[in-house]
């Protein structure tokens, strides 16, 4: 980099190679050294003025400024600025390949190889940006270019911000303006492109480095499905689609079939990049270590930004590209060199045509409108003024900021230091968080439908927004699949499409699917001891519960799992919403001769599905059913592998419907019980009432492994073995206490209400102690339940504090929280449950204050599930628990459990 002032006269213009909405891009040749090519973009005063562009031009000056001096492979440099009466020029990197965006297009999606390629160089060129402080606010593939080897070179910081470099890397939010946020986390303004505009931008007028993330996960999507996740058909619908987190996993698009599938490492990757809540979405730290890249050394940066068709050497390979279908080295693209020697005065500024003609200013209004329309206070913005990203100052300098531009090396501001909006530190207005959501928040199916659009458009403006139509809830989807279907008449055959699905998970393809199972699998269960004061691991460790715990347990205890009698159980889930589970491999009888124990009843208030993450097609996952007393239940599946090898002949009758996976499951369950009608259909279905009665306590084996310890003290973050890969990581330290993998609830008092639903007359049958505190229950003031519940409840009113309810008229589920508006008493409960659900720390980022002691002799008895606890089949149940919760930990626990529900919803309304 030079100090020397340049002017334009010091180029060669060439072709245009674009245009954004405030310049124009050409392709120029330094006079001096005729063999350096730059792109120069060129903004005219004029229409920055007029535009109102000053504010974002300013930005990316001293953003791309800020970043040239680090010199970084993965960013645009910034050479030179200058200007002359009309334009403003930024002589910038020059990169042949174009757009990210248009290769994609070209190959319809990334095969694995170049999805890991682009994901790689974009985490490190994300992270070199964050470590500046500097958030980019508007990632997505157009903005993100290529040079001629295919490195990619991240470009448009006109919508960038800083943030105090003081803070916590992950934590840290900023506003626009560019100052730091670290009390009230709150950001100013709304930018970035609809499509990739993160959820926190959306509800809580936040902004931050996991804003960054959550738009590198929809990128990474994008490049295995050739599209983003969220896609509406107008910008409100796209963000009715993030905060639903609702986004599909359809086939790779590819054209060349033999193409693998997508791989599931990638989908469990944007999972837990695609995370709702900011404070549980991955970091880049821990994406670096996920088992996506474990073969990835992130500190071999000449490997990382190696060219796409080059070899682990460096050097040039067409076997590279020869091995990638459709992939010639032409798919970049290669503007021909219409060599136009353009006079810098003459140049042109077009108005703009492509796209963004209002980009920032539209998305905004755009998100101004959706508030409006959930009814979310977003301050100024109610009154119709847009938040500006700028320090106010700017506006007033316009003028002087276009006469005031500097070499690159020279002054670093275009602004006096005083006004730079880039280190300005002001002060913050509070967080605007939503103060209302209103009864409906549309998912209806047909913004299900995905059209093709052929470019992302940064910003379209919106349509007015239409009048809030009257509140319609919701319909849970009726069943109709005969597979699924209650009536039990003649054992269904699988479709033809069902039976190859089923190639892989069925376990005996010669049994008919058995119309009372609706989903039936080999698990292990986990308990994970549950203190007074939580569970009983580190809160680091437990925030981090999710496949790769399991993973972690399956690992350390797989000597264990192998040997032990009690490892492999076979786990039902009734139609009648009974979890059972069998020793398929020493067939233990209780007390009453019954092979199969019943576990729990889905149906039952106590089980309350805190979370699941499942990944069928790696048989990797695990679902939080309850926190009972003192333990945490998980159920995991195996791996396949593992599946084979049971030995199927002490199983009789074993079909599968694994068409659906376990959480859809529960929500079948659940729903046949709460709709009257279907109760009705299945009134002639046989259940297996000795379970519906079962007592007393299993085998005394079980009770022995009862006794036994749990998992230990603590367990370290996961590391993961780059060799191994997911399926093998291991704890960086082992000080994991052996736990035995086997923990069902076996006696009455253990176990969460086992209680089957009997068919006839939907009386529930409970066990004495059960009866006595579903009676406390009762007491608390949950008597107000819907209609429907009672239904199937004649004689034992047992209403769940936390289950959502029918009301048969509307089939519009009730939510404890609304529940609890109409019942006095449930107060204290409420408060108490709270405090449960906080210190259980759930994925909290931070240690929650320890377990205050359970108050009631009923609640030593019996655990409460927080009585916001939504199990919902409605996104309006979702918002309307989040909106109502007092703390963002509540919202975080409502907000899983209902977002399983959603999303079961929204694939049944895909599957109409
Ligand atoms: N350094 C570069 N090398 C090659 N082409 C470039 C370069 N910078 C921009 N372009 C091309 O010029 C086009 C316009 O870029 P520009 O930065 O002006 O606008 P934009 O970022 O696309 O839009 P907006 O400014 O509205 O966000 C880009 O889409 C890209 O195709």
């Amino acid at each position: 980099m030079t100090s020397r002032k340049r002017s334009p006269h010091d180029f060669i213009f060439k072709e245009e190679l674009g245009h954004g909405s405030y310049s124009t891009v050409f392709k120029a040749l330094d006079k001096k050294s005729p063999n350096k090519t730059y792109a120069i973009k060129v903004c005219s005063k004029k229409h920055i003025i007029n535009e109102a562009k000053v504010k974002y031009v300013t930005i990316e000056k001293n953003t791309m400024n800020l970043l040239a001096q680090k010199n970084h492979a993965g960013i645009i440099k910034l050479y030179y600025t200058f200007h002359d009466e009309e334009n403003l020029y930024f002589v910038l990197d020059y990169a042949p390949g174009g757009e990210l965006l248009s290769l994609l297009h070209r190959m319809g999606t990334f095969n694995d190889l170049w999805t890991r390629h682009f994901t790689v160089q974009l985490i490190d060129a994300l992270e070199f940006i964050h470590s500046h402080g500097i958030i980019h606010r508007d990632l997505k593939p157009e903005n993100v270019l290529l040079d001629k080897d295919g490195r990619l070179m991240i470009t448009d910081f006109g919508a960038a911000a800083t943030i105090d470099s003081s803070l916590e890397k992950d934590s840290a939010r900023c506003n626009s303006d560019g100052n730091s946020i670290n009390d009230s986390h709150s950001c100013a303004s709304f930018v970035g492109t609809a499509e990739y505009v993160s959820p926190e931008l959306l509800l809580y007028n936040q902004c931050g480095y996991g804003s960054d993330i959550w738009a590198l996960g929809c990128m990474i999507y994008q490049f295995v499905q050739g599209h983003p996740p969220f896609r509406g058909e107008n910008e409100l619908k796209t963000f009715e689609k993030i905060v639903a987190l609702d986004y599909p996993w359809g086939p790779n698009k590819r054209l060349n079939n033999s193409t693998p599938a997508i791989n599931p490492l990638v989908i469990n990757l944007v999972r837990k990049i695609l995370v709702v809540e900011v404070n549980e979405r991955i970091p880049l730290k821990l994406i670096k270590r996920h088992p996506y890249f474990s073969k990835i050394d992130w500190n071999d940066k000449a490997k990382i930004w190696r060219g796409i068709w080059e070899n682990s050497q460096g050097q040039l390979t067409q076997q590279t590209a020869g091995a990638l279908p459709n992939l010639p080295q032409n798919a970049l693209p290669t503007k021909q060199l219409h060599v136009i020697d353009t006079p810098a005065r003459s140049i042109q500024i077009t108005k703009q045509k492509r796209k963004k003609p209002t980009k920032i200013s539209s998305t905004t209004s755009s998100i101004v409108v959706w508030r409006k329309r959930l009814g979310i206070s977003t301050g100024k913005d109610d009154l119709g003024t847009v938040p500006s990203t700028a320090p106010a100052m700017i506006a007033s300098n316009d003028k002087n900021v276009l006469s005031a531009t500097t070499t690159h090396s020279g002054s670093k501001s275009i602004l006096p230091p005083n006004l730079q909006p880039m280190q300005t530190q002001i002060k913050r207005t509070q967080p605007i968080a939503p103060s209302r959501i209103p009864p409906k928040v549309p998912a209806t199916s047909d913004n299900m439908r995905i059209k093709p659009i052929p470019r992302q458009k940064t910003i379209v403006p919106s349509p007015p927004a239409p009048s809030i139509p009257p509140s319609v809830p919701p319909q849970l989807p009726t069943l109709s699949t005969p597979s699924t279907s209650p009536v039990p008449s003649t054992p269904s055959t699988p479709s033809v499409e069902t039976q190859q699905q089923d190639v892989v998970h069925t376990l005996d393809r010669r049994n008919p699917i058995d119309l009372s199972i609706l989903k039936q699998d080999y698990v292990f269960i986990y308990g994970i001891p549950y203190e007074d004061k939580g569970p009983a691991m580190s809160l680091n460790s437990y925030n981090m519960i999710d496949n790769d715990l399991i993973t972690l347990l399956v690992t350390q205890h797989k000597e264990e799992l192998k040997n032990s009698k009690l490892s492999l159980q076979l786990l039902t889930l009734k139609k009648n919403g009974m979890l059972s589970y069998r020793n398929t491999i020493k067939e233990e009888r209780d007390n009453k001769g019954n092979r199969e124990h019943q576990m729990a009843n889905i149906e039952d208030t106590d089980l309350s599905m805190y979370d699941f993450e499942f990944n069928e097609l790696s048989r990797k996952g695990f679902l939080i059913l309850e926190k009972y007393k003192t333990k945490l239940w998980f159920i995991s599946l195996p791996s396949y592998s593992k599946v084979s090898k049971v030995p199927f002949n002490t199983v009789s009758s074993l079909s599968i419907n694994n068409n659906e996976n376990w959480v859809d499951c529960f929500f079948r369950a659940r729903q046949l019980l709460e709709e009257k009608q279907i109760l009705d259909k299945i009134s002639n279905v046989s259940f297996d009432s000795k379970l519906s009665t079962e007592t007393t306590p299993p085998s005394s084996t079980f009770k022995k492994r009862e006794s036994t310890s749990g998992i230990g003290t603590t367990v370290s973050p996961l590391s993961y073995d780059s060799k191994l890969g997911s399926q093998n990581n291991v704890p960086q330290n082992n000080n994991v206490k052996e736990e035995l993998p086997f923990r069902i609830p076996t006696d009455v008092k253990e176990r969460p209400l086992a209680n089957a639903t009997p068919a006839i007359g939907h009386s529930r049958v409970t066990s004495t102690n059960n009866t006595n505190k579903a009676t406390k229950r009762t007491g608390r003031g949950f008597s107000n339940s819907a209609p429907s519940v009672n239904t199937y409840n004649n004689n034992t009113v047992t209403v769940s504090n936390n289950r959502p309810t029918t009301n048969p008229v509307n089939n519009k589920h009730i939510t404890p929280t609304l529940r609890k508006q109409n019942s006095p008493q449930s107060s204290s409960s409420s408060s108490v449950t709270r405090s449960q659900t906080k210190t259980m720390g759930y994925r909290q980022p931070t240690p929650s204050p320890p377990l205050s002691p359970l108050i009631s002799p009923a609640m030593k008895e019996k655990y409460l599930a927080p009585s916001n606890m939504v199990i919902s089949s409605s996104r309006y149940e979702v918002l309307h628990t989040l909106n109502n919760s007092q703390t963002n930990f509540d919202r975080e626990i409502a907000s899983r459990g209902a977002s399983a529900a959603f999303r079961s919803l929204q694939k049944n309304k895909r599957e109409k």
